[in-house]
């Protein structure tokens, strides 16, 4: 059995944060395990309030999970603070894990923010270093290079900075590239580009779909996938979930987490 944990915020609405990366590690067949790093009141209409959860207690829900179960892969999501940056740095040194993929969370799709601004200094200097893989969304890569982004070029600038930053490989996800009737992932690994399309879906219910777009990541790393695999399956696993859509609640609404299993009917 693999292992994966998910180091990100809880979302009540149950469309992104810890429930989304559960919900996808389950249907990827990976067992997943969660650190809590703040719960969030939160529908697809936006966020009514945030709880950042105190540094001890993500540490010590680390702790368990390290000491006793083990963990082929790992993800952080939703981190808040400085604070709580550092003490995530510091367990993934501590543990010497390297199959870590970060999702430098910062805004909700209904534009709540869900990390402090003073916090992207800690994600540059204390996270990046740390991941094997970082998935930003345009507007996270702009925030964390000061490229301003239109252009595949663009993309690649950005990404050549982040490997500077001490990340082995960067995805700049192209939903929110919404010029282009294509929503086209980039990877750069530090030498190469590899580019994953899909037609652009006319829906607002996107609402997760970072969260799980890099869970499934982190599951295909846990069964010990490479990159390029990691992320195609990531990208048919998104697609399917947001063009299978729920049509739950009245805002930006959750994706269909049992979308790409149904289709695929196989075990990966
Ligand atoms: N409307 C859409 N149609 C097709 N794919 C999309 C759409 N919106 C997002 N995606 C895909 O979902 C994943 C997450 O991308 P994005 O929405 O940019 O991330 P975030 O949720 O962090 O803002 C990527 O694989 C992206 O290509
Ligand atoms: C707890 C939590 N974590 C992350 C997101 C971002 O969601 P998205 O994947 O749509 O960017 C969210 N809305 N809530």
């Amino acid at each position: 059995m693999f292992t994966s944990l998910t180091i990100a915020g809880s979302d009540s609405g149950g469309g992104a944060g810890i429930q989304a990366d559960l919900k996808t590690f389950q249907e990827l067949d990976v067992f997943g395990m969660t650190a809590i790093t703040a719960v969030t009141a939160q529908n697809t209409l936006g966020v009514q309030g945030v709880q950042p959860i105190p540094k001890e207690i993500i540490a010590s829900q680390i702790d368990s999970v390290a000491q006793d179960l083990g963990v082929d892969a790992l993800k952080t999501g939703m981190l808040f603070s400085s604070e709580i940056i550092k003490t995530v740095a510091e367990k993934i040194r501590l543990y010497g894990w390297e199959k870590v993929v970060v999702d430098p969370v910062m805004i909700a799709k209904g534009g709540a923010p869900l990390l402090q601004q003073e916090a992207i200094t800690a994600v540059k200097e204390l996270l990046l270093p740390c991941a094997y893989i970082v998935t930003p969304n345009i507007p996270e890569a702009e925030d964390l290079t000061g490229v301003t982004i239109h252009t595949e070029e663009d993309k690649i600038a950005a990404a050549k900075e982040l490997i500077r930053l001490g990340v082995k490989n960067v995805i700049i996800k192209g939903g929110h590239g919404h010029e282009s009737n294509e929503s086209v992932d980039l990877l750069f690994d530090g030498k190469d580009t590899y580019t994953f399309t899909s037609k652009r879906i006319p829906t607002k219910n996107t609402h997760g779909t970072g969260c799980t777009f890099s869970a499934a990541i982190t599951a295909g790393l846990a069964k010990g996938l490479s990159v390029y695999e990691s992320v195609k399956i990531a990208k048919s696993f998104i697609t399917a979930a947001i063009e299978e859509d729920l049509k739950l609640g009245s805002g930006h609404g959750p994706t269909n987490h049992w979308a790409f299993k149904r289709r695929t009917g196989v075990k990966i």
